[in-house]
């Protein structure tokens, strides 16, 4: 096909969306260009490179899709080898088309790739781009090349995009391999070719997630007219899995395989002999009619036997995942987490310190998801939301009858209740003087003395406490026990608020695509939300972008959705502003003190007086 210009494009887009004319684009270019006019209402003349995400958001969107990812990797990297040198590029998208994976061709066609932006982190879905590989092989779930004019958007006419979906070890959409090309020497019947091949590197990434995730079962493979399918079963012969192929084959579906359905009412074969050295089978239906060769295969556990032992790289994933999200891309809180990383499973107490809504809560719970503790209790209580007599009953605990109101048959509290697990202290600067004394004793004796109690409960607790206040200043100033203090603050972690954190625009981008994952952000929205100074930390910006969420019209959110109230005009304070002009110049200087100190204008020994004065934490 030849062509067309920009406008004649355009023209012949909306005749064939409004089936004025019958051109020569397929059926399924025709409707998907539809789709893009009526249903997304794009404009097929516009220009502009597509949405593309930070690092720091694909590593969190590519998160669950590690194993996957690293399951089809081998297959990805010998589909890049082999296309490299007729100049394809080749990636993994996620099922919403972002890509999360790419391997450029060689250097004279990257340049082209790169200017256009066709890499890791670019979304292509039919909803943004219109009518391209990824986006409609995604959209309709079936392979199909994408040949230059056949984009919705004149500006992709240099390309042509072939693309297979990925479907994982339960049949499920996973995601698409897309091949490119803008070399002009390879025609139609090239990209057809090279779709082919993708559809068979794609069909052997399919099996090898299959047998990555069922690598405990033993693996049937059954022939089948469309490519054969995959069944796992366990050693009792029940079904533990199918993929996508074996359930069309055999009508397998998910209730049937989760009620552990009998292999033998699908398949029959000989399993001595499915046990032999090749695993070569006689297949059969339950109806005793033939289904043609097939081939066994031992769980993995059986083969380490006779094999060097295969190392289980899928097993989960790493304890302090949810730390290092939380930590982001701040110098302060990464050397936090490495120092919590570092204490390993010790029990070290553990003093959070930060304002109110920089999150914590959340941080103690993923402390306590780190821990070897994991699987016991997390109990936690806000020593500033309840008056002394009820913290000391929910704490310590009593037993029956200790005093009128109480429970008739008494309770453990929540320090016994903790045992073996963590116990979160929010407010601890709050906690009355005297309980601080009965606290210190637990921690010191490792027991408690329930009230009215006889003998103590002996318990073994980690215990992570929190405060928005100075509980130093307030040691020294008697407002808190001085013991206590040095006692909870094993390691001390200072949290940031929104304000000071240098990946602050991460998170605004973060918490928007969670709270309002339908709508991008205008730029006069985007200046306003990067240039507030959030007295509520993350969950006021989440309670801002929730409700920007819902007021947004056409999907974007504009400044007039942003209710942002004025903050820290009245009071100020000098510490605060300081504090947060030392923060930003560090900000901007990638936390090179030396050179925030030429741009403030301050020696490089003022400027670290400073910062260990207020205790700002520094990358270096
Ligand atoms: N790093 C983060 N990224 C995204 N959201 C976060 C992060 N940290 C906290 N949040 C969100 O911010 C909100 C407040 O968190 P949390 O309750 O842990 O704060 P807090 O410091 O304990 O507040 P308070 O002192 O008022 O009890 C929650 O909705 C939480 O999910």
């Amino acid at each position: 096909m030849a062509s067309l210009s920009a406008s004649n494009h355009v023209a012949r887009v909306l005749s064939v969306a409004n089936q004025l004319a019958d051109v020569d684009a397929s059926s399924r270019i025709a409707d998907s260009w539809r789709r893009c006019l009526i249903g997304h209402k794009l404009d097929p003349a516009r220009q502009g490179p597509p949405q593309t995400l930070t690092e720091a958001e694909v590593r969190h969107v590519a998160e669950p899709m590690e194993q996957l990812i690293r399951l089809a990797t081998p297959e990805l990297e010998d589909l890049a080898r082999v296309l490299r040198e007729a100049g394809y590029c080749v990636n993994l998208a996620d099922p919403s088309a972002t890509m999360l994976w790419s391997r450029l061709p060689g250097p004279a066609d990257t340049e082209i790739f790169m200017r256009w932006k066709v890499y890791t982190g670019s979304n292509f879905s039919e909803a943004f781009e219109g009518t391209n590989g990824l986006g409609t092989a995604l959209a309709e779930r079936k392979p199909i090349l994408v040949h230059r004019d056949e984009h919705f958007r004149a500006q992709w006419h240099m390309f042509s995009c072939a693309v297979a979906p990925l479907f994982d070890q339960a049949g499920r959409l996973a995601g698409a391999v897309n091949i490119t090309s803008c070399r002009e020497d390879l025609g139609r019947m090239a990209h057809q070719l090279a779709l082919a091949v993708t559809m068979e590197a794609t069909r052997r990434m399919e099996g090898a997630i299959f047998r990555g995730h069922f690598r405990n079962a033993w693996i049937a493979t059954v022939p089948g007219d469309g490519g054969s399918g995959l069944l796992a079963y366990d050693d009792d012969r029940r079904i533990v899995g199918a993929c996508r192929s074996a359930r069309a084959l055999l009508g397998l579906t998910d209730g049937l395989i989760a009620s552990g359905i009998d292999l033998s009412r699908y398949v029959k074969f000989d399993h001595h002999a499915a046990r032999g050295a090749d695993g070569v089978v006689e297949l059969r239906r339950a109806d005793g009619s033939g289904l043609g060769q097939g081939h066994v295969a031992p769980p993995l556990r059986a083969r380490s036997s006779v094999r060097p032992h295969a190392p289980r790289r899928d097993e989960p994933v790493d304890r302090f995942d949810a730390l290092h999200r939380l930590a982001g891309r701040d110098p302060g809180l990464i050397r936090s987490v490495k120092r919590l990383r570092s204490i390993g499973d010790h029990n070290l107490p553990v003093l959070l310190h930060g304002e109110t809504g920089v999150g914590k809560d959340v941080f103690a719970r993923a402390i306590h998801a780190a821990s070897n503790r994991a699987r016991s209790n997390y109990v936690a209580l806000n020593c500033a939301a309840m008056p002394e007599s009820l913290i000391d009953a929910e704490l310590f605990g009593y037993e029956a009858g200790a005093f009128t109101g109480a429970r008739r048959d008494g309770s453990k509290g929540l320090i016994v209740q903790a045992d073996g697990g963590t116990l979160f202290l929010d407010e601890i600067g709050d906690m009355p003087i005297a309980l601080q004394t009965r606290l210190l004793r637990v921690l010191e004796n490792r027991e408690v003395w329930p009230l009215g109690a006889l003998k103590p409960v002996a318990v073994d607790i980690r215990l992570i406490s929190a405060t928005h206040r100075d509980l130093g200043r307030m040691a020294e100033e008697g407002g808190f026990r001085a013991d206590l203090y040095f006692r909870l603050r094993g390691l001390e972690v200072r949290l940031p608020a929104l304000r000071e954190r240098a990946d602050r625009d991460d998170v605004i981008r973060q918490i928007a695509r969670e709270e309002a994952p339908t709508c991008r952000l205008s730029d006069q929205a985007w200046s306003q939300l990067a240039a507030y100074s959030y007295p509520g930390n993350m969950r006021q910006l989440r309670h801002v972008l929730r409700l920007a969420g819902c007021t947004a019209e056409n999907g974007v959110i504009t400044d007039a959705d942003l209710d942002l109230p004025p903050f820290g005009k009245a009071e100020p304070d000098l510490e605060a502003a300081e504090r947060a002009t030392i923060v930003e110049a560090l900000r901007k200087h990638g936390g090179r003190v030396t050179e925030a100190a030429r741009a403030l204008k301050l020696s490089r020994a003022t400027l670290y007086r400073k910062i260990k004065l207020l205790k700002i934490e520094t990358a270096q």
